[in-house]
């Protein structure tokens, strides 16, 4: 990542998250507002419950439009998809990779462990963004 520190948020509620899917649940696609996520999987599913990324789609300069367009029919040959096991480490630049998680199969949830670092110390959520993430302030 080319960075000399990472600091962990200094947010009660988005520092770690454990996020539960559910039969049938799953995560659409969305870009992330840090600059990388970090996640850890603490259970995988019996099935589905996929990873599917498509690196750099935009950047801080180009929102690529058009680009997010063809993802979102279906037609960007450059989408990745990957199985995470259980404990695995995800690091991802989610801020211009464009992401989601598939409908969860089976009886079993997937969890997953989600971190929020920033290459600077006191980030925080507005009480605004608090209740969209986590529908709380805090
Ligand atoms: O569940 C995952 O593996 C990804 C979670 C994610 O993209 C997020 O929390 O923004
Ligand atoms: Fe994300």
């Amino acid at each position: 990542m080319g960075k000399p520190a990472l600091h962990a948020m200094d947010d009660p509620l988005a520092r770690v998250n454990v996020m539960e899917y559910r039969r049938g649940e799953a995560l659409n696609w969305h870009f992330d507002r840090s600059e990388f996520t970090t996640t850890i999987l603490l259970q995988a599913p019996e099935a589905g419950g996929l990873f599917e990324y498509r690196r750099d789609l935009r950047s801080p300069e180009d929102p690529n439009h058009e680009g997010v367009a063809r993802l979102l029919r279906g037609e960007d040959p450059e989408l990745r998809r990957i199985r995470l096991e259980p404990g695995a480490l995800n690091i991802f630049r989610g801020r211009d990779t464009a992401h989601r998680v598939t409908p969860v199969e089976g009886d079993r949830p997937r969890l997953v462990a989600v971190f929020s670092y920033f290459d600077r110390p006191g980030v925080r959520m507005t009480p605004d963004e608090q209740r969209g993430f986590y529908g709380r302030a805090a």
